[in-house]
């Protein structure tokens, strides 16, 4: 049985075949406000992202994921609390059953309907693999949705759902541009964690948007039209597909502004 957001395989159960689950800097987190530090030493993020790198969408069974070509520095991350290049690999979501819950951060105990995380690798490393093993790995930026007006460019990810619907489905999708979907400030809270499924390597800068971005209600129910089931299984709506918050075991977080 392999791990997913079920009764009988989801984050409660993680840890018996992924020890790390219990480990020292594991994600997501309860971004306290009061208690991250302002730290003046953290740069501006820079992100320069190239749609042509973009590939193709995938249902993977746990998410859909946009993938992107990662053998140049092409869609790059830089600056922020990072140093060095970091390349885009693929960015995906995470939501919930209904709005009042989704995303995998929370900020003082609020849950967003959804979240984004665009997930980079460090070029120091030679594959996205190799480095998803070291603790300076791994750069995810993640933004919140809350439901206000309709996202135009989200838009565009939700007209291919209909060729993604089940598990291991995917088509090219090509000339996106994953700048469209960053709010217009870029303050960030930044720390050190995880991947936030299996393996739950702990390999990740993470670096939080304060400002969300914008879905409407109409939105939201198309990405719960997606299945974790695959073709010809019992359906089984794609909702509720986020970790929750983990112990912060002594780690702090920093913010890049006032
Ligand atoms: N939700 S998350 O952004 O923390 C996240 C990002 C990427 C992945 C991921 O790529 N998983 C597959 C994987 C992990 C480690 C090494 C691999 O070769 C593949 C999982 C979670
Ligand atoms: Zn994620």
């Amino acid at each position: 049985m392999s791990w997913g957001y079920e009764k009988n395989n989801g984050p409660d159960k993680w840890a018996d075949n992924f020890p790390i689950a219990n480990g020292p800097r594991q994600s997501p987190i309860d971004i306290v406000s009061g208690a991250s530090s302002y730290d003046k030493g953290l740069k501006p993020l820079s992100l320069k992202y190239d749609p042509s790198t973009c590939l193709e969408i995938l249902n993977n069974g746990h998410s859909f994921q946009v993938t992107f070509a990662d053998d140049t520095d092409s869609s790059t991350l830089k600056d922020g609390p990072i140093s060095g290049t970091y390349r885009l690999k693929q960015f995906h979501f995470h939501w919930g059953a209904s709005d009042d819950k989704g995303s995998e951060h929370t900020v003082n105990g609020t849950k967003y309907p959804a979240e984004l995380h665009l997930v980079h690798w460090n070029t120091k490393y030679a594959s996205f693999g190799e480095a998803a093993s070291k603790p300076d790995g791994l750069a995810v930026v993640g933004v919140f949705l809350k439901i206000g007006g309709p996202n135009a460019s989200l838009q565009k990810i939700i007209d291919a759902f209909k060729d993604i619907k089940a598990k291991g489905q995917q088509t090219t999708f090509g000339g996106f541009d994953p700048s469209t979907l960053l709010p217009g400030c870029l303050d960030y809270w930044t720390y050190d964690g995880s991947l936030t499924t299996p393996p739950l390597l702990e390999s990740v800068t993470w670096i939080v948007c304060k400002e969300p971005i914008s879905v409407s209600a109409d939105q939201m129910a198309k990405f719960r039209s997606l299945l974790f089931s695959g073709d010809g299984e019992p359906e089984c709506c794609m909702v509720d597909n986020y970790r929750p918050p983990q112990p912060l075991k002594g780690r702090s977080v920093r913010a890049s502004f006032h």
